[in-house]
């Protein structure tokens, strides 16, 4: 293995990724594992599990599915080799026991605690991204844990103060001005801090994360037919457009305000490299409707790189073999993807500064 000069940090010929096992009820563990026994996958990286070696166990006897040798560690080895998968273990031996698509706290004290180590980990620099199975919000809620889901639980452990939800699929990303609250409480949160906010994070992670260089990014009403000027709602006018205005005044690239029903229904999301929506359902709605089985959940604005499929624990099918791992192995793709592009930014980055130094 050889050393980054200007980091310092070891250059790995494989990236590192660091896979929550989510919900030990849910489908979290199946999914994970079919992502390890997918070949092709397999060649582009080294996992590390981070959760329970008993709870993948468990999964891989009910669902007979191929279990790898495991090497249950409590710290990320030097080398990782593809014979044996880590498993960096965070029970201290006492595992939960799995009962298929039951919603406890056992369960969602285990899923939280797999995310704060996989975040250490990244954070240390012993993985280069994070992808996460799915966690239950009510199992995290009895569990104790205040923040509803992982974005934001993640947002504070790398005291991260912006950041947004983008969801991920080959023709649509898009990305939510507010995210899990009530859909009574979105007005007064749609402000023009936050939608200025949320165009720079997008438009930020389109040209780090996704090597876009001069992003085109639309933007959402708020009211049906995006108030229908003023006859509808007063948002666009007060608040969206003077906010659009701003963002163009500061070099953006931004259009709109659309309609979103029509914007999806002549698929006007095709001619942009982002769409900002202002609610969580106005935006995942027609994202899983055109992508479900194979979009991600990226947090844009974060330190670290952390992926995630787009769906639920599915508690209904949990235990039964039927979960599509589509969603995963894109959250595990793109995952690699985006620490390879920020690697070779910053390799650029100190490249062009120490010739500068040099010259
Ligand atoms: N990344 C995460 O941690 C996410 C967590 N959630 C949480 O999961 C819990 C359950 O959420 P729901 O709204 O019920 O959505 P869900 O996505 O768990 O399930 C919705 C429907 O999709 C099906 N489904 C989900 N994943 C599937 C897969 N891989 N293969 C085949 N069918 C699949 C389920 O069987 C169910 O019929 C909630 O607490 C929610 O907040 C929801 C979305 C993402
Ligand atoms: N709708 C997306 C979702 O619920 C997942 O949220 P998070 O746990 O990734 O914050």
């Amino acid at each position: 293995m050889s050393i980054d000069l200007e980091s310092r940090k070891p250059v790995r010929p494989r990236p590192r990724i660091a896979i929550t096992l989510g919900d030990p009820n849910g489908v979290g563990p199946e999914i994970v594992l079919k992502c390890l026994s997918d070949s092709r996958l397999m060649k582009f990286f080294d996992p590390i599990i981070v959760g329970s070696a008993e709870v993948l166990r468990k999964h891989a006897e009910v669902l007979e599915l191929p279990l790898p040798e495991l090497q249950v560690v409590g710290d990320v080895p030097e080398r990782i080799t593809p014979e044996r998968l880590v498993v960096v273990d965070v029970t201290g031996g006492k595992a939960p026991e799995v009962e298929f698509g039951k919603i406890t706290a056992e369960g969602g004290k285990l899923a939280m605690e797999s995310v704060r180590r996989a975040v250490q980990l990244c954070l240390d620099g012993k993985a280069d991204a994070m992808v996460t199975a799915p966690i239950s919000k009510e199992a995290i809620s009895l569990a104790g844990y205040r923040e509803p889901g992982h974005t934001e639980f993640i947002a504070r452990l790398t005291g991260t103060r912006r950041y947004t939800m983008m969801m991920v699929s080959d023709d649509l990303r898009i990305g939510l001005v507010t995210g899990h609250i009530p859909i009574w409480d979105v007005p007064k949160r749609v402000t023009r801090q936050a939608i200025l906010e949320t165009i720079e994070i997008i438009h930020e992670s389109l040209i780090q994360d996704f090597g876009i260089d001069r992003p085109k990014i639309a933007v959402l009403g708020l009211n049906p037919h995006a108030g229908d000027g003023g006859v509808l709602g007063r948002e666009e006018n007060e608040t969206i457009i003077p906010a659009l205005e701003e963002a163009r005044r500061r070099g953006y690239l931004v259009f709109g305000p659309f309609p979103a029903d029509s914007f999806f229904g002549i698929g006007a999301y095709r001619l942009y490299d982002a769409v900002v929506a202002m609610y969580h359902d106005q935006g995942l709605i027609p994202f899983k409707t055109l992508a479900f089985e194979s979009g991600v959940n990226y947090t844009a604005g974060l330190p670290i790189v952390r992926t995630s499929p787009d769906h639920g624990t599915a508690y209904n099918i949990a235990g039964q073999g039927k979960a599509s791992p589509g969603s995963m192995r894109s959250a595990i793709y793109l995952a690699i993807d985006i620490a390879r592009r920020r690697k070779e930014r910053q390799q650029a980055a100190a490249a062009t500064s120490s010739s500068a130094a040099a010259s």
